[in-house]
């Protein structure tokens, strides 16, 4: 079985805590960082507000990103070893992929990859106030937050919403710890799920589940399909 699992949201709202927490306690479990993904600092266009605009799709090289996590899915174990990631011979069928960064969910080619879509969010002063302490490549200069980096939060979020992607939203003013728990035990019932889902056919026909993201149990490895009782 294999499971992706987005970890998205705000700036600042804990995406990468949480996940470095999960890759510790998730069996076979591999992570892609949408921030590796960076167009270099001379693609990065300059807005008409006169910013870098770090904040945007296009600063990404989402194809690269999108290619990797093929290259996941295509084999698991392959990927997990390449990333020095031990599978467990316990728990050898189960593969989960995190993909964590603060545009997952408006890229269309990865939006129906994910069986669960997480979504940090904290408010406006909060972010502002955990950003002012953060020291990226390159630092934020006097008034991007303002400028630029909230504006593009909600456009994307917006824009997310009125496409209907169906995510989780995790309040990110919670503790680390609560967070972890309360992500891990979610993830953990849905690969119960997808495991119940896996038994061979109980003899009642069960309602077929409903499919898109956030929903599905996507991407197991295909099955004989199960021939259907003969209805005469
Ligand atoms: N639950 C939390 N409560 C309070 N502070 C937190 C929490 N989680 C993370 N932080 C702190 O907030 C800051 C941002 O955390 P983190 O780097 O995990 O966020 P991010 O969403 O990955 O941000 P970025 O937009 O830079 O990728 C860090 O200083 C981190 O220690
Ligand atoms: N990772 C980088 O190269 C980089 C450079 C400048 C700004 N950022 C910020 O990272 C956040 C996403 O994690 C965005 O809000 C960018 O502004 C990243
Ligand atoms: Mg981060």
């Amino acid at each position: 079985m294999k499971l992706i699992v987005g970890i998205g949201g705000v700036t600042n709202g804990g995406k990468t805590t949480l996940t470095d927490s999960l890759l510790g306690a998730l069996p076979n479990c591999c992570v892609i960082h949408q921030d590796d993904f960076y167009k270099p600092q001379d693609q990065i266009a300059v807005g008409e507000d006169g910013f870098k605009q770090w904040d945007v799709l296009e600063s990404l090289d989402m194809a690269a990103m999108l290619d990797t996590v093929q290259a996941w899915l295509s084999s698991p174990q392959k990927f997990a070893r390449a990333h020095g990631v031990g599978v467990q011979p316990e728990a050898s069928d189960t593969h989960i992929l995190l993909l964590e960064g603060f545009l997952l969910y408006s890229y269309k080619p990865l939006v129906n990859l994910y069986s669960r879509c997480y979504f940090l969010t904290i408010p406006y002063e909060e972010c502002k106030w955990r950003r002012s302490t953060r020291n990226y490549t390159v630092p934020d200069p006097p008034g991007l937050f303002d400028g630029h980096v909230w504006p593009m939060y909600l456009k994307y979020r917006q824009e997310m919403e009125a496409n209907g992607v169906e995510v989780v939203y995790l309040d990110g003013m919670k503790s680390r710890e609560n967070l972890f728990r309360e992500v891990l035990e979610d993830i953990q019932n849905s690969l119960l799920n997808c495991s119940q889902e896996e038994l061979p056919a109980p003899a009642q026909a069960r309602p077929a589940r409903p499919q898109g993201p956030g929903r599905g149990c996507g991407h197991r490895t295909a099955r004989p399909a199960v021939s259907q009782p003969d209805t005469v």
